[in-house]
């Protein structure tokens, strides 16, 4: 089997062969992601919760007869009676109701085999349609291993569609649907014909179909005599109301004490490379503006940036852990009563999960809660989690101003601030929907939260593997092109106009940087920012790591002879306390991100909700970046 990850988003763009489109649909969490990830070679988001998938993604690939497919992969439903967005996606696909993608002419209906009851339901659905289909029964590894058995020729005849199992996270396990695709595909498929008249089903409906899945199960599936309570077990401790809580707050702690003290050796090893490279730049380029450029520009920027890499894998590789294993489903649970406190949805957790890695995924998993007031608190919170953009930021700053000592029992200093970080954009994120919801939504009811919770899974290397390589590579895909585009400006500001022959004033005195930086001062020498910092802010709207890069080269261009080397080290000398604990405080709040504000835009349909979170984020970043520093000043700390 050939693939290609990434393909066309239109079938006809393959030119001269025939391409057979099939639709991979079913209810969350069942594996259809890990199954297209099988199929095509592709590496997206697979993890233990249900909700990952929020959008429709197209892979092609070759069948090991030589055919080629273009498959769908949608998001999870359990019904085509879509209520939210996410699920509207993948009913309006099955149903050719989006201009840009052709009907599919082949349905792979995905189950969970060990727990097949709303599956059925949504087969039979989906059977109404009159597209061509099959059922996969994923997960058979777990099924066989529970002693679960589903007579599948029964179910196959019980149902009129052909019946294959498969393992997705396993390549052996595929083999036996490849060969069922192959065979389905050695002829030709009809041209599917759009349902126009096609109902959603009422209660009613979906409760005779439910009783008829019901049935369909007591004639072909065996379960085993006793139940299988691995999972239940585990929950007894992890769903604890007071243990569950001290159980997932330890683990966030020790992710952050990790983040800081298993990261040193490699980020050392970074840096000695980009020292390494400076080097070898002053050896063979003339001194001159190529050099400075090549030095300070590109490899003091981008290279102040990457060596957060080490952090950012620590980070993740915890959360796609606890993802995969099936734990993030059991923190939606335990939160939902706090958040629900503040006026947020149980099933914005998982969204606001998403927000650590980056606020735009997490903008979009907001489509898997169906109410729209729900989702805008959500939309409107998600840029207050501490997105990886933030890090560079405060593992500098914290780096440089707070001493590395353990507080008690070998807890590290720098590890507690992370955290409480951290904790800091949890509670504003918290209080700002509590007080949006008094202010906006006064009468807004909510749903009952309903989740289904997933049965505890092993992590699987390869998932956690590719989630891993995705987060660096798309770190790095930043540092090469927002941050070095950046750069080249941030290079030039600082670098033009040249100063005059006989000065003896540093060159970037001249420069436009410091005219721009001299000329923001008053607005924010109130929270005690100098005027490099106040140019790092500028480049910094692009992505928020740009300010740590900025910074690099703003203060590598203007270094004096006795400065030490790292920017770690030169900030400290040169900035008070004050200075420093309040560009934390403002880096907790500020709107510092463009891409966000567009997706909010996107997602919301408008400006206008994007206007709201950059004024009342910026008016947060302001205001506890000026307590901080007026209250730091006063303790003597300016
Ligand atoms: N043991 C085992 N685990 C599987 C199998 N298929 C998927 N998984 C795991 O099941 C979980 C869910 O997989 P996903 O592919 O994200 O499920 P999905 O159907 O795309 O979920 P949504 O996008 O939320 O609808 C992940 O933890 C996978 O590693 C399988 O055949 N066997
Ligand atoms: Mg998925």
């Amino acid at each position: 089997m050939s693939h290609c990850a990434d393909a066309p988003e239109r079938a006809g763009e393959v030119t001269g062969v025939q391409v057979a489109r099939i639709a991979l649909i079913g209810n969350p969490n069942c594996g259809k992601t890990a199954l297209f990830n099988a199929l095509t070679g592709s590496r997206q988001h697979v993890a233990n919760y249900p909700g990952v998938t929020v959008e429709r993604k197209a892979g092609l690939f070759t069948t090991p007869e030589g055919r080629t497919v273009r498959v769908l992969d949608l998001p999870g439903t359990y019904s085509l009676r879509a209520r939210s967005p996410d699920e509207v996606i993948a009913r309006n696909v099955v149903l050719g109701r989006v201009a840009s993608e052709a009907l599919p002419e082949f349905l792979l209906c995905v189950a969970d085999a060990t727990d097949l009851r709303l599956s059925l339901r949504l087969a039979l659905e989906l059977r109404a349609l009159g597209t061509p289909m099959a059922l996969v029964l994923n997960m058979a590894d777990i099924a066989r291993h529970r002693g679960i058995v589903i007579d599948e020729q029964k179910l196959a005849a019980a149902l009129g569609m052909p019946v294959v199992s498969s393992v997705a996270v396993r390549k052996a396990g595929m083999k036996g649907l490849l060969a069922f695709l192959d065979e389905k595909l050695s002829r030709p498929l009809p041209e599917p014909v759009a349902a126009a008249d096609w109902q959603a089903p009422d209660r009613h409906g979906l409760r005779d179909l439910q009783r008829e899945a019901d049935r369909l199960i007591a004639v072909c599936v065996t379960l085993p005599a006793q139940t299988y309570s691995t999972t239940a077990r585990i929950d007894k401790v992890l769903l604890h109301p007071v243990a569950g809580l001290v159980v997932l707050f330890a683990i966030l702690f020790v992710m952050f004490q990790a983040v800081f003290t298993w990261a040193q050796a490699p980020m050392d090893l970074i840096t000695d490379l980009f020292d390494w490279l400076g080097v070898l730049a002053a050896q063979y380029l003339p001194h001159g503006p190529v050099l400075s450029f090549i030095r300070d520009g590109v490899l003091n920027g981008v290279g102040s940036v990457v060596v957060f890499l080490p952090q950012i894998l620590i980070l993740f590789f915890f959360i796609l852990v606890l993802e995969d294993f099936g734990y993030m489903a059991r923190a939606a649970f335990l939160m939902d009563r706090i958040m629900g406190g503040a006026g947020l949805h149980g099933r914005a957790f998982i969204p606001l999960l998403s927000s650590f890695a980056c606020a735009i995924p997490g903008i979009m998993a907001t489509r898997v809660i169906d109410g729209r007031r729900d989702r805008l608190a959500t939309i409107l919170v998600a840029p207050l989690m501490t997105c990886s953009a933030r890090i560079p930021v405060y593992t500098l700053i914290i780096g440089a101003f707070i001493p590395d000592k353990d507080v008690f029992w070998g807890v590290q200093l720098q590890g507690l601030v992370m955290f409480g970080l951290y904790a800091l954009g949890i509670v504003a994120a918290l209080g700002v929907s509590f007080i949006m919801k008094r202010l906006i939504w006064r009468k807004a009811q909510h749903d009952p939260f309903l989740l289904q919770l997933p049965d505890y899974k092993l992590p699987s290397p390869r998932s956690v593997g590719i989630g891993l390589y995705q987060r660096g590579k798309a770190f790095l895909h930043r540092a090469g092109t927002t941050i070095f585009s950046m750069m080249i400006v941030i290079w030039a500001l600082c670098s033009l106009p040249l100063p005059p022959k006989d000065t003896v004033r540093p060159a970037i005195d001249y420069s436009a940087a410091a005219w721009i930086g001299h000329a923001l001062a008053p607005v924010f020498a109130p929270i005690g920012f100098n005027w490099q910092i106040n140019v790092a802010l500028i480049p910094g709207m692009a992505a928020r790591e740009v300010a740590v890069a900025a910074l690099g080269t703003v203060y590598s261009i203007s270094a004096s002879a006795d400065d030490p080397g790292h920017l770690g080290g030169v900030l400290a000398a040169h900035w008070s306390i004050a200075t420093a604990l309040a560009l934390l405080a403002w880096y907790v709040f500020s709107p510092q991100c463009a891409s966000t504000l567009a997706t909010i835009r996107r997602e919301t349909g408008g400006w206008r909700w994007a206007a709201l979170v950059f004024v009342y984020m910026l008016v947060l970043a302001y205001g506890s970046a000026f307590i901080t520093y007026q209250a730091a000043c006063a303790f003597g700390l300016g």
